[in-house]
Protein backbone atom coordinates (compact mmCIF):
# COMPACT_ATOMS: atom_id res chain seq x y z
CA UNK A 1 0.00 0.00 0.00
CA UNK A 2 1.08 3.38 -0.79
CA UNK A 3 0.02 7.31 0.24
CA UNK A 4 -0.64 9.03 -3.27
CA UNK A 5 -0.77 12.82 -2.38
CA UNK A 6 -3.16 15.34 -4.39
CA UNK A 7 -1.56 18.24 -3.18
CA UNK A 8 -3.27 22.11 -3.26
CA UNK A 9 -6.17 21.35 -4.62
CA UNK A 10 -9.16 24.02 -3.90
CA UNK A 11 -12.08 21.95 -2.49
CA UNK A 12 -13.16 18.69 -1.28
CA UNK A 13 -15.44 18.26 -4.40
CA UNK A 14 -12.17 19.37 -6.86
CA UNK A 15 -10.72 16.41 -5.17
CA UNK A 16 -12.77 13.89 -5.25
CA UNK A 17 -13.25 14.34 -9.66
CA UNK A 18 -9.51 13.71 -8.95
CA UNK A 19 -9.95 10.42 -7.65
CA UNK A 20 -11.71 9.40 -10.68
CA UNK A 21 -8.89 6.60 -11.48
CA UNK A 22 -10.91 5.29 -14.57
CA UNK A 23 -8.20 7.37 -16.74
CA UNK A 24 -5.45 5.66 -15.22
CA UNK A 25 -3.53 3.00 -16.85
CA UNK A 26 -3.64 -1.15 -16.74
CA UNK A 27 -6.16 0.17 -14.03
CA UNK A 28 -3.84 -1.27 -11.48
CA UNK A 29 -5.26 1.69 -8.65
CA UNK A 30 -7.84 0.86 -6.17
CA UNK A 31 -9.08 3.10 -3.78
CA UNK A 32 -8.82 0.81 -0.50
CA UNK A 33 -10.90 3.27 2.06
CA UNK A 34 -12.26 6.54 1.47
CA UNK A 35 -10.88 9.70 1.58
CA UNK A 36 -10.17 12.05 4.40
CA UNK A 37 -9.86 15.86 4.15
CA UNK A 38 -6.97 17.80 6.01
CA UNK A 39 -7.66 21.55 5.83
CA UNK A 40 -5.22 24.26 5.94
CA UNK A 41 -5.60 28.20 6.10
CA UNK A 42 -6.07 28.25 2.25
CA UNK A 43 -5.42 24.93 0.59
CA UNK A 44 -6.95 21.23 1.10
CA UNK A 45 -4.51 18.59 0.77
CA UNK A 46 -5.95 14.93 0.54
CA UNK A 47 -3.94 11.67 1.10
CA UNK A 48 -5.62 8.72 -0.55
CA UNK A 49 -4.81 5.37 0.28
CA UNK A 50 -4.78 2.82 -2.60
CA UNK A 51 -3.49 -0.32 -3.17
CA UNK A 52 -0.97 -0.33 -5.89
CA UNK A 53 2.46 1.15 -5.90
CA UNK A 54 2.06 5.36 -5.95
CA UNK A 55 1.76 6.17 -9.82
CA UNK A 56 4.57 7.73 -11.46
CA UNK A 57 4.50 8.89 -14.65
CA UNK A 58 6.68 7.49 -17.39
CA UNK A 59 9.32 10.11 -18.45
CA UNK A 60 9.43 11.00 -22.04
CA UNK A 61 12.88 11.24 -23.01
CA UNK A 62 13.49 13.94 -26.03
CA UNK A 63 17.36 13.67 -25.73
CA UNK A 64 17.00 10.25 -26.57
CA UNK A 65 14.38 10.39 -29.56
CA UNK A 66 15.76 13.69 -30.88
CA UNK A 67 19.20 11.94 -31.15
CA UNK A 68 17.08 8.85 -33.03
CA UNK A 69 16.13 11.51 -35.08
CA UNK A 70 19.71 13.09 -35.68
CA UNK A 71 20.55 9.35 -36.95
CA UNK A 72 17.77 9.11 -39.51
CA UNK A 73 18.80 12.35 -40.88
CA UNK A 74 22.38 12.14 -41.26
CA UNK A 75 21.41 8.68 -43.28
CA UNK A 76 19.20 10.14 -45.71
CA UNK A 77 21.75 13.31 -45.99
CA UNK A 78 24.48 11.17 -47.04
CA UNK A 79 22.13 8.53 -49.29
CA UNK A 80 21.50 12.15 -51.08
CA UNK A 81 25.06 13.20 -51.46
CA UNK A 82 26.35 10.00 -52.67
CA UNK A 83 23.19 9.47 -55.02
CA UNK A 84 22.49 13.06 -56.48
CA UNK A 85 26.10 14.82 -54.74
CA UNK A 86 23.23 17.61 -53.70
CA UNK A 87 24.23 18.94 -49.89
CA UNK A 88 20.87 20.18 -48.37
CA UNK A 89 21.79 23.67 -47.13
CA UNK A 90 20.66 26.21 -43.84
CA UNK A 91 20.80 29.43 -43.68
CA UNK A 92 20.95 30.81 -40.00
CA UNK A 93 19.99 34.31 -39.50
CA UNK A 94 21.04 35.94 -35.89
CA UNK A 95 20.49 39.63 -35.13
CA UNK A 96 21.70 41.29 -31.85
CA UNK A 97 23.60 39.71 -28.74
CA UNK A 98 20.91 38.30 -26.66
CA UNK A 99 22.91 35.19 -24.96
CA UNK A 100 19.93 32.88 -25.55
CA UNK A 101 19.60 33.00 -29.18
CA UNK A 102 23.31 32.99 -29.37
CA UNK A 103 23.37 29.70 -28.06
CA UNK A 104 20.12 28.16 -30.14
CA UNK A 105 21.82 29.47 -33.29
CA UNK A 106 25.09 28.17 -32.31
CA UNK A 107 23.47 24.50 -31.08
CA UNK A 108 21.70 25.01 -34.34
CA UNK A 109 24.80 24.96 -36.58
CA UNK A 110 26.94 22.32 -34.52
CA UNK A 111 23.57 20.25 -35.05
CA UNK A 112 23.58 20.81 -38.97
CA UNK A 113 27.23 19.83 -39.07
CA UNK A 114 26.68 16.50 -37.29
CA UNK A 115 24.21 15.34 -39.57
CA UNK A 116 26.02 16.43 -42.36
CA UNK A 117 23.82 19.51 -43.05
CA UNK A 118 25.82 23.10 -44.27
CA UNK A 119 25.31 25.79 -42.93
CA UNK A 120 25.32 29.60 -44.05
CA UNK A 121 25.90 31.84 -41.51
CA UNK A 122 24.36 36.00 -41.31
CA UNK A 123 24.80 37.45 -37.99
CA UNK A 124 23.79 41.24 -37.80
CA UNK A 125 24.64 44.02 -35.16
CA UNK A 126 21.28 44.84 -32.99
CA UNK A 127 21.28 48.30 -34.56
CA UNK A 128 21.10 47.12 -38.07
CA UNK A 129 18.27 48.10 -40.50
CA UNK A 130 15.11 46.29 -41.57
CA UNK A 131 15.78 46.72 -44.90
CA UNK A 132 19.56 44.91 -44.49
CA UNK A 133 17.83 42.29 -43.01
CA UNK A 134 14.90 41.59 -46.27
CA UNK A 135 18.27 41.98 -48.28
CA UNK A 136 19.95 39.42 -46.70
CA UNK A 137 17.09 37.20 -47.04
CA UNK A 138 16.23 37.62 -50.44
CA UNK A 139 19.46 36.78 -51.42
CA UNK A 140 19.39 33.58 -49.64
CA UNK A 141 16.12 32.83 -51.24
CA UNK A 142 17.64 32.90 -54.78
CA UNK A 143 20.74 31.32 -53.91
CA UNK A 144 20.50 27.50 -54.84
CA UNK A 145 22.48 26.30 -52.47
CA UNK A 146 20.66 27.24 -49.65
CA UNK A 147 17.06 24.79 -49.18
CA UNK A 148 15.89 26.53 -45.89
CA UNK A 149 16.25 29.52 -43.74
CA UNK A 150 15.78 30.68 -40.48
CA UNK A 151 15.50 34.07 -38.67
CA UNK A 152 16.20 33.57 -35.12
CA UNK A 153 13.77 35.13 -32.47
CA UNK A 154 13.32 37.11 -31.28
CA UNK A 155 14.04 40.24 -33.44
CA UNK A 156 14.82 43.49 -32.01
CA UNK A 157 11.82 45.82 -31.34
CA UNK A 158 12.65 48.66 -33.67
CA UNK A 159 12.37 45.68 -36.84
CA UNK A 160 8.94 44.60 -37.98
CA UNK A 161 9.31 40.83 -37.65
CA UNK A 162 6.42 39.97 -39.40
CA UNK A 163 7.43 41.62 -42.67
CA UNK A 164 10.45 39.87 -42.27
CA UNK A 165 8.98 36.24 -41.61
CA UNK A 166 7.11 37.23 -44.48
CA UNK A 167 9.68 37.48 -47.10
CA UNK A 168 11.10 34.04 -46.38
CA UNK A 169 10.29 32.04 -49.93
CA UNK A 170 7.73 29.67 -48.51
CA UNK A 171 9.78 26.63 -50.23
CA UNK A 172 12.68 27.71 -48.20
CA UNK A 173 10.45 28.56 -44.49
CA UNK A 174 11.81 25.47 -42.26
CA UNK A 175 10.63 27.16 -39.65
CA UNK A 176 7.03 27.20 -40.86
CA UNK A 177 6.30 30.51 -39.79
CA UNK A 178 5.27 32.35 -43.09
CA UNK A 179 1.56 33.14 -43.05
CA UNK A 180 0.58 30.99 -46.18
CA UNK A 181 2.32 27.44 -43.84
CA UNK A 182 0.14 28.90 -41.11
CA UNK A 183 -2.85 28.66 -43.05
CA UNK A 184 -2.68 25.88 -45.28
CA UNK A 185 -2.04 24.11 -41.37
CA UNK A 186 -5.46 25.63 -40.68
CA UNK A 187 -6.99 24.13 -43.64
CA UNK A 188 -8.55 20.89 -44.16
CA UNK A 189 -7.31 19.02 -47.21
CA UNK A 190 -4.52 21.42 -47.55
CA UNK A 191 -0.91 20.87 -46.54
CA UNK A 192 1.45 23.20 -45.45
CA UNK A 193 5.38 22.95 -46.92
CA UNK A 194 6.27 23.13 -43.50
CA UNK A 195 5.52 22.90 -39.70
CA UNK A 196 6.67 25.03 -37.18
CA UNK A 197 9.76 23.37 -35.61
CA UNK A 198 8.63 22.82 -31.37
CA UNK A 199 4.65 22.07 -32.19
CA UNK A 200 5.77 19.13 -34.40
CA UNK A 201 8.75 17.76 -31.78
CA UNK A 202 5.81 17.46 -29.48
CA UNK A 203 3.21 15.34 -31.94
CA UNK A 204 6.49 13.61 -32.81
CA UNK A 205 7.16 12.58 -29.13
CA UNK A 206 3.97 11.95 -29.17
CA UNK A 207 3.79 9.15 -32.03
CA UNK A 208 7.02 7.53 -31.31
CA UNK A 209 5.69 6.84 -27.54
CA UNK A 210 2.45 5.22 -28.94
CA UNK A 211 0.00 7.64 -27.78
CA UNK A 212 -3.22 7.51 -29.98
CA UNK A 213 -4.44 10.43 -30.41
CA UNK A 214 -7.71 10.49 -32.56
CA UNK A 215 -10.30 11.09 -30.60
CA UNK A 216 -9.07 12.33 -27.45
CA UNK A 217 -9.78 15.26 -25.94
CA UNK A 218 -6.64 17.84 -25.95
CA UNK A 219 -5.96 21.43 -24.25
CA UNK A 220 -3.34 23.29 -25.77
CA UNK A 221 -2.20 26.15 -22.80
CA UNK A 222 -0.97 29.41 -25.03
CA UNK A 223 -1.89 30.83 -28.61
CA UNK A 224 1.45 32.04 -29.69
CA UNK A 225 1.66 31.70 -33.88
CA UNK A 226 4.83 29.88 -32.99
CA UNK A 227 3.83 26.69 -30.34
CA UNK A 228 0.39 26.71 -29.45
CA UNK A 229 -1.52 27.79 -32.20
CA UNK A 230 0.04 25.93 -34.70
CA UNK A 231 0.18 22.70 -31.82
CA UNK A 232 -3.81 23.07 -31.16
CA UNK A 233 -4.16 22.86 -35.53
CA UNK A 234 -1.79 19.64 -35.19
CA UNK A 235 -4.08 18.07 -32.52
CA UNK A 236 -6.88 19.17 -35.05
CA UNK A 237 -5.96 17.93 -38.22
CA UNK A 238 -5.25 14.10 -36.07
CA UNK A 239 -9.17 14.20 -35.21
CA UNK A 240 -8.09 15.16 -31.31
CA UNK A 241 -10.91 17.29 -29.89
CA UNK A 242 -8.71 20.59 -29.02
CA UNK A 243 -9.24 23.50 -26.58
CA UNK A 244 -7.31 25.88 -26.28
CA UNK A 245 -6.45 27.95 -22.72
CA UNK A 246 -5.10 30.99 -22.48
CA UNK A 247 -4.71 34.12 -20.16
CA UNK A 248 -8.81 34.85 -20.67
CA UNK A 249 -9.97 31.64 -20.22
CA UNK A 250 -12.07 31.10 -16.94
CA UNK A 251 -11.42 28.62 -14.96
CA UNK A 252 -8.57 27.27 -16.67
CA UNK A 253 -7.50 23.95 -14.42
CA UNK A 254 -11.30 23.06 -14.96
CA UNK A 255 -10.86 23.22 -18.78
CA UNK A 256 -7.32 21.35 -18.66
CA UNK A 257 -8.35 18.51 -16.46
CA UNK A 258 -11.15 17.28 -19.25
CA UNK A 259 -8.05 16.93 -21.32
CA UNK A 260 -6.27 13.23 -22.34
CA UNK A 261 -3.24 15.18 -23.90
CA UNK A 262 -1.85 18.23 -22.23
CA UNK A 263 0.30 20.40 -23.87
CA UNK A 264 1.35 23.67 -22.35
CA UNK A 265 3.46 26.52 -23.93
CA UNK A 266 2.49 29.09 -22.01
CA UNK A 267 5.84 30.43 -20.69
CA UNK A 268 4.71 30.51 -16.81
CA UNK A 269 7.16 28.47 -14.75
CA UNK A 270 5.36 26.08 -12.21
CA UNK A 271 1.71 27.36 -13.84
CA UNK A 272 0.33 23.92 -14.47
CA UNK A 273 -0.19 21.99 -10.67
CA UNK A 274 -0.62 18.46 -10.31
CA UNK A 275 -4.35 18.96 -9.50
CA UNK A 276 -5.28 20.40 -13.11
CA UNK A 277 -4.77 16.82 -14.61
CA UNK A 278 -6.70 14.00 -15.36
CA UNK A 279 -5.23 11.00 -13.65
CA UNK A 280 -3.59 9.14 -16.62
CA UNK A 281 -3.45 12.06 -18.90
CA UNK A 282 -0.27 12.53 -21.04
CA UNK A 283 0.95 15.73 -20.46
CA UNK A 284 4.14 17.62 -23.11
CA UNK A 285 5.67 20.41 -21.24
CA UNK A 286 6.89 22.94 -23.83
CA UNK A 287 7.71 25.60 -21.64
CA UNK A 288 11.04 27.28 -21.17
CA UNK A 289 11.27 29.05 -17.50
CA UNK A 290 14.41 30.29 -16.02
CA UNK A 291 14.20 30.12 -12.35
CA UNK A 292 17.39 32.00 -10.23
CA UNK A 293 19.08 29.22 -8.63
CA UNK A 294 22.55 30.59 -7.03
CA UNK A 295 23.80 26.92 -6.63
CA UNK A 296 23.49 26.23 -10.85
CA UNK A 297 27.22 27.63 -12.51
CA UNK A 298 24.84 29.98 -14.86
CA UNK A 299 23.03 31.37 -11.73
CA UNK A 300 19.98 29.82 -13.01
CA UNK A 301 17.85 26.70 -13.73
CA UNK A 302 15.61 26.09 -16.67
CA UNK A 303 12.15 24.77 -15.67
CA UNK A 304 9.05 23.90 -17.64
CA UNK A 305 5.21 25.52 -17.38
CA UNK A 306 4.52 22.33 -15.72
CA UNK A 307 4.86 21.32 -11.78
CA UNK A 308 7.06 18.32 -12.31
CA UNK A 309 7.09 17.23 -9.09
CA UNK A 310 3.30 17.16 -8.54
CA UNK A 311 2.20 16.48 -12.13
CA UNK A 312 4.67 13.11 -12.53
CA UNK A 313 2.27 11.53 -9.97
CA UNK A 314 -0.60 12.11 -11.74
CA UNK A 315 -0.13 11.77 -15.09
CA UNK A 316 0.38 8.85 -17.68
CA UNK A 317 3.81 9.85 -19.32
CA UNK A 318 5.46 13.45 -19.25
CA UNK A 319 8.03 15.61 -20.51
CA UNK A 320 11.08 16.85 -18.29
CA UNK A 321 12.96 20.27 -19.09
CA UNK A 322 15.09 20.57 -19.97
CA UNK A 323 15.22 17.52 -22.30
CA UNK A 324 12.13 17.06 -23.50
CA UNK A 325 10.51 18.92 -26.40
CA UNK A 326 13.70 20.99 -26.36
CA UNK A 327 16.31 18.78 -28.44
CA UNK A 328 13.42 17.88 -30.71
CA UNK A 329 13.17 21.39 -31.95
CA UNK A 330 16.38 21.32 -33.49
CA UNK A 331 16.22 17.65 -34.63
CA UNK A 332 12.77 18.60 -36.27
CA UNK A 333 14.96 21.54 -37.60
CA UNK A 334 17.07 19.57 -39.54
CA UNK A 335 14.27 17.14 -40.57
CA UNK A 336 12.68 20.47 -42.02
CA UNK A 337 15.63 21.01 -43.80
CA UNK A 338 16.21 17.69 -45.44
CA UNK A 339 12.65 17.68 -46.63
CA UNK A 340 13.10 20.88 -48.23
CA UNK A 341 16.31 20.11 -50.26
CA UNK A 342 14.67 16.74 -51.12
CA UNK A 343 11.53 18.31 -52.88
CA UNK A 344 14.02 20.63 -54.49
CA UNK A 345 15.69 18.10 -55.72
CA UNK A 346 12.70 15.62 -56.04
CA UNK A 347 14.62 13.55 -53.98
CA UNK A 348 12.55 10.57 -52.38
N1 LIG B 1 13.52 30.98 -35.49
C1 LIG B 1 13.18 30.42 -34.34
N2 LIG B 1 13.30 31.12 -33.20
C2 LIG B 1 12.95 30.52 -32.02
C3 LIG B 1 12.47 29.18 -31.99
C4 LIG B 1 12.34 28.50 -33.22
O1 LIG B 1 11.89 27.32 -33.28
N3 LIG B 1 12.71 29.14 -34.36
N4 LIG B 1 12.24 28.55 -30.78
C5 LIG B 1 12.74 29.15 -29.55
C6 LIG B 1 14.16 28.84 -29.19
N5 LIG B 1 14.74 27.58 -29.70
C7 LIG B 1 15.11 27.53 -30.99
O2 LIG B 1 15.32 28.48 -31.65
C8 LIG B 1 15.10 26.50 -28.84
C9 LIG B 1 14.83 26.52 -27.50
C10 LIG B 1 15.27 25.49 -26.66
C11 LIG B 1 15.97 24.42 -27.16
C12 LIG B 1 16.53 23.35 -26.29
O3 LIG B 1 17.10 22.41 -26.79
N6 LIG B 1 16.42 23.45 -24.98
C13 LIG B 1 17.04 22.51 -24.08
C14 LIG B 1 17.76 23.24 -22.96
C15 LIG B 1 18.88 24.10 -23.46
C16 LIG B 1 19.65 24.78 -22.35
O4 LIG B 1 20.11 24.10 -21.43
O5 LIG B 1 19.81 26.01 -22.44
C17 LIG B 1 15.99 21.59 -23.47
O6 LIG B 1 14.83 22.00 -23.34
O7 LIG B 1 16.38 20.48 -23.13
C18 LIG B 1 16.24 24.40 -28.51
C19 LIG B 1 15.82 25.43 -29.33
C20 LIG B 1 12.61 30.67 -29.63
N7 LIG B 1 13.11 31.18 -30.86
MG1 LIG C 1 9.09 43.88 -33.38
Amino acid sequence: MATAVIPDCSSPATTARLLDFRGFRGGAVHLRQSVSFRSAKSTTTTRLMVMACETSAKVIDGKSVAKQIRDEITEKVSRMKETINVVPGLAVVLVGERKDSQTYVRNKKKACEAVGIKSYDASFPEKCTEEELLKCISEFNSDPLVHGILVQLPLPRHINEERVLDSVSIEKDVDGFHPLNIGRLAMRDREPLFVPCTPKGAMELLHRCGIEIKGKRAVVIGRSNIVGTPAALLLQRENASVSIVHSYTKNPEEVTRQADIVISAAGHANLVRGCWIKPGAVVIDVGINTVDDPESPRGYRLVGDVCYEEVSKIASALTPVPGGVGPMTIAMLLSNTLDAAMRTHSFK
